[in-house]
């Protein structure tokens, strides 16, 4: 099955599978290095990656449902996907249980492999470690996922499961893939030496759509068997199994009938007609490139913060995807074979004006949030005068400062940020990774950002293995600490603490999600300064207030803005988020006491 649905094995069974002889051409350790690697499968949660109704992607995982098989070595695959499964769902922050519900031709992933299975469009297949039906133990291998390569779907029908919910069963689609001979033979064979991958041609792109009205009728292709047309509906079916033919048209009311009336028995056996290749030549004789291009292939204007310079690689020594993890270069996460790409330092100015900033509203307050706006005021720094505002907070919960640069003011920003990103493409002292943020079931989610912090650990983010002793800090990080002092003084007329600085660097498309800077021993007052690209924050109220999940206050922050966190209830009432338009960094102070504090600065 698609791996949406696929319990966690929890009982730590013993994989009794043979090892593989090889490491598989492409594979991974954790879910977010395959969705940010391989442009074929793009999903978290699904196991069906689609794109503009064609599936690219395809997750086989967990247990197999009845009849799923994996027949000829694996060149046939049977599988049902497609969504309906019971599942958790998120609902305002908890997880509320979905029962199982019929599929329908319409559901998205559905009418997508559909689609493909009548424009004969390939998919890439992939198995993660669970995958019961792959006859290898890829966990020996370090493997969570693995791709296998390109199929084509040559056979779509609906059947009824008996399923534990309210109506006893729900329908649902099996989807036959079968191997394209084109790639070779399939890598996991003990006796070929050759790999999957592409052929390096790129495949003449037929229409991305196709009227999927007539869905019911997607038996028509090579490989249906012995085809039975029912009495009730008209429709041709093929023989799937060999206890006998039963109509596989879902709208039919003789649905999953046999031909006298009754229901199937549950053990159901594949007809040996059914289940033989198709020949080859109704397959794409070309493919398109499995492997992701590097960006330093698909050209560059030298602005290396870019969306595509975002992407994982795929190391073509080890077959491993990792994900872009530190900012100077690529690495690979197991044989460490780097690639270094070096762009030019962007002039706040640039970066500026390559954003839409102009056209969002600046700042909005939610009606009933009980948020207060104060009259701005001006403050001077060494005869630069800038705006501020305040933010009070409802019930005391403490002020939100925003502190506006200008362009007199912002000199010393300008420079910040053009000596951020020169220390960080050097990563000598300033070393940009981005860090595992929280532990989930199938490896380490990485930050969607890069980050390195200096002075006091910050458990948020990397702890001690991402900070540096103030004495071993960047000039940039010195220098944004300096500012963002200075700017605090003049708004909070009084000079703030801080024995730690966060700087954070967000590539085109990268943000900071809902959190709140919940680490113990903080102290009240949390201040950021921000560079290069405007973002905007948004706060909302914390789930445990019961006040609702949208947005309380929304901020644009420009280059040279500082914002203060004022109020150690901020942080417990309130979660903020930070989505950058484009490439910028922040550096955001905090002081950390009590038990998190170590001696080193
Ligand atoms: O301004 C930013 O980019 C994010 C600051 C922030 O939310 C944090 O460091 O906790």
């Amino acid at each position: 099955m698609a791996e949406e649905e696929a319990p966690a094995n929890q009982n730590n069974e013993v994989d009794s599978r043979p090892i593989l002889d090889k490491m598989p051409p492409i594979w991974s350790t954790s879910r977010q290095e395959v969705c940010e690697s391989l442009d074929w499968f793009r999903s978290y949660h699904s196991g069906v990656y689609s794109s503009n109704n064609i599936v690219k992607g395809y997750l086989l995982g967990g247990f197999p449902s009845i009849r799923d098989i994996f027949a000829h070595d694996g060149r046939i695959i049977i599988s049902h996907g497609g969504g309906g499964h019971e599942s958790l769902h998120s609902k305002d922050g908890r997880l509320v249980p979905q029962a199982a519900t019929d599929q329908l031709d319409k559901d998205k992933s559905v009418r997508a492999l559909l689609n493909n299975h009548s424009q004969n469009r390939p998919v890439v297949l992939l198995v993660d470690d669970r995958f019961k039906l792959f006859p290898y133990n890829l966990t020996a291998k370090g493997c969570a996922y693995a791709v296998l390569g390109f199929f084509c779907i040559t056979n779509v029908w609906a059947e009824y499961h008996p399923l534990p919910n309210a109506s006893g069963g729900a329908v649902r689609y099996k989807f036959c893939f079968q191997w394209c001979q084109s790639q070779g033979d399939p890598w996991w064979l003990k006796s070929t030496t050759k790999a999957s991958g592409s052929s390096g041609e790129t495949m003449t792109s037929p229409p991305a759509t196709v009227n999927v009205a007539g869905a019911e009728n997607s038996f028509r292709k090579r490989n249906s068997g012995t085809l039975v047309k029912c009495e009730q509906c008209k429709i041709q079916t093929p023989q799937v199994y060999q206890q006998g033919w039963m109509c596989l048209s879902a709208k039919c009311e003789a649905f999953w009938k046999m031909t006298d009336g009754s229901c199937p028995p549950l053990q159901l056996d594949y007809a040996p007609s059914f289940l033989e290749l198709a020949p080859p030549d109704g397959f794409p004789q070309s493919l398109p490139p499995i492997c992701p291009a590097t960006p330093q292939e698909s050209g560059s204007d030298e602005i290396t913060t870019s969306f595509a310079f975002t992407k994982g690689w795929h190391c073509t020594r080890c077959g491993r995807l990792s994900s872009r993890y530190v900012w100077a270069f690529w690495e690979c996460a197991n044989c460490h074979v780097r690639d270094t790409f070096m762009g030019k330092a962007l002039f706040a100015l640039t970066v500026f004006l390559s954003t839409k900033y102009r056209q969002q509203v600046e700042v909005v307050t939610r009606k009933n949030s009980g948020i207060i706006k104060s009259h701005s005021a001006t403050y001077d720094v060494q005869g630069c005068r800038g705006e501020y505002v305040k933010y009070i907070l409802p019930y005391s919960r403490g002020v939100i400062h925003l502190i506006r640069g200008n362009v007199r003011a912002n000199r010393e920003a300008d420079a910040i940020f053009e000596q951020y990103q020169r220390e960080a493409g050097t990563a000598e002292k300033l070393v940009f990774r981005r860090f595992p943020l929280r532990a989930v079931s199938r490896g380490p989610l990485l930050t969607n950002y890069f980050s390195q912090n200096s002075g006091e650990p910050y458990q948020y983010v990397g702890g001690t293995d991402n900070t540096v002793p103030f004495s071993d800090t960047a000039e940039a990080v010195n220098n944004a600490l300096e500012l963002i002092r200075t700017r605090a003084e003049a708004a909070l007329n009084r000079r703030p603490d801080f024995n730690e600085i966060l700087s954070a660097a967000y590539m085109e498309q990268q943000k900071m999600a809902f959190h709140s800077d919940s680490e113990r021993g903080l102290g009240p007052v949390v201040a950021s300064l921000s560079l290069g690209s405007a973002a905007h924050m948004h706060f909302r109220p914390h789930v445990k207030l019961e006040e609702g999940r949208e947005n309380a206050l929304s901020l644009v922050l420009r280059h040279g803005d500082v914002v203060v966190m004022e109020g150690a209830e901020v942080q417990e009432c309130y979660e903020h988020t930070v989505i950058p338009f484009n490439f910028r960094i922040a550096a955001t102070a905090r002081w950390i006491g009590g038990d998190n504090a170590s001696t080193f600065r």
